[in-house]
């Protein structure tokens, strides 16, 4: 028997349902994912750290889980909030339920809610600081409330040094090495050094605090800033690092994180979505190609500045070269004076669609000089 669990939003919504997975206490930022499959990806990215997952899609669970498709090595989500679990998950791969995984890693659920109304919430208010409470976690409403609201926010949050690895490792190209790449990680996914290496590039991957002068020991081809956790406006060493990188005309590609850290070093600001752009549908125009990709994304913040446009920074122009057509976010920054570009979204597409997987062969023809 599933026993009672509370959703408690910053706002003083309260959403009853039942306890999924681990039970007790949890807190975080709620944000919502359209994404109808690939939850196993979703919650083991580590740019989901402190954030309470609300899947759109009312059934979770289907696959299972396996032991191939994690993107780190554990779940990053703070808790998993889902309409309607699956009770008999069914695939050649799956090893466990979602369920036990979840209670396995300690990780606390809410199944059974109307998630479309928790959504809906969301997208008019904001995402906004929320809390998960099962079993022992479960108090009074009024000190649940207190507890979310003590939590701290998303805004100015600095949690690369939460995920980051600990000690620095290489991901070897898979057959004749063409380039070699200096990964910063930020919280970066397994599928990214993967896709690299299909295209014969070995890459090494570096804890967050990594000097200068150690991303660039052994001349790299190329430099990766990784997607990750936290408010890039706190990513102040990463955008040092990035300067360093442009100064000695490095080639260099970020995703995510990544694409706002290269933008602040460009002189960009960044600011918070209300909601963000979480799901694996989401369209993103580029402006220099006149084509429209179908893709992933996950993320709470944004660069400012409208798609399509040229800007003046310390490195030459740079063309604001991606946009979201739905709501003209900036998408993607190409410089044009220097060897650098970066995407909002994820070529390396974990859990898919697989449009924008060109963007790493981009990087590969930036590294030979093409
Ligand atoms: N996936 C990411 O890299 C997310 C970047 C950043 N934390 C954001 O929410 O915007």
């Amino acid at each position: 028997m599933r026993s009672e669990a509370l959703l408690v939003l910053e706002d003083g919504t309260v959403h009853r349902g039942e306890s999924f997975g681990a039970t007790g206490r949890t807190l975080g930022e709620a944000v919502f994912t359209t994404g109808m499959t690939g939850y196993q990806e979703t919650l083991t990215d580590p740019s989901y750290h402190r954030q309470i997952v609300v899947a759109t899609a009312p059934h979770i669970g289907n696959t299972g889980w396996n032991d191939e498709d994690d993107e780190s090595t554990r779940i990053h989500v703070a808790g998993y909030v889902v309409r309607d679990p699956a009770r008999t998950p069914s695939n050649w791969r799956s090893r466990r339920t979602l369920d036990d995984e979840l209670e396995r890693q300690g990780v606390v659920g809410l199944a059974g809610v109307d998630t479309r109304a928790v959504t809906r919430r969301l997208r008019e208010h904001g995402s906004m600081r929320a809390g998960v409470f099962s079993g022992d976690g479960l108090a009074t409403e009024r000190e649940m409330l207190g507890a979310v609201r003590d939590s701290p926010e998303m805004a100015g949050a600095d949690l690369a040094g939460a995920v980051t690895t600990a000690e620095p490792y290489v991901v070897a190209a898979e057959g004749t090495r063409r380039f070699s790449v200096a990964a910063l990680d930020l919280g970066i996914k397994a599928n990214t050094p993967r896709m690299l290496a299909q295209r014969g590039i070995e890459t090494r991957v570096l804890p967050s605090t990594t000097t200068l002068d150690e991303l660039l020991d052994g001349s790299p081809d190329g430099v990766f800033l990784s997607n990750g956790p936290g408010d890039p406006a706190t990513a102040d060493h990463a955008v040092e690092l990035t300067r360093g990188v442009l100064e000695r005309g490095v080639p260099l590609f970020g995703i995510c994180f990544g694409n706002q850290i290269l933008g602040r070093a460009l002189g960009m600001g960044t600011f918070k979505l209300r909601y963000g752009h979480r799901g694996i549908n989401v369209p993103v125009y580029d402006h220099t190609t006149g084509t429209v990709a179908i893709t992933s994304q996950n993320h709470g913040f944004a660069l400012t500045g409208t798609p399509g446009e040229h800007v003046d920074s310390p490195f030459g122009r740079v063309h604001l070269s991606h946009g979201c057509p739905n709501d003209d976010v900036v998408e993607g920054v190409t410089c044009t004076s220097v060897p650098a570009f970066s995407v909002q979204y994820h070529p390396e597409a974990a859990a898919g669609p697989h449009d924008a997987a060109d963007l790493f062969d981009r990087f590969a023809a930036l590294m030979g000089g093409r």
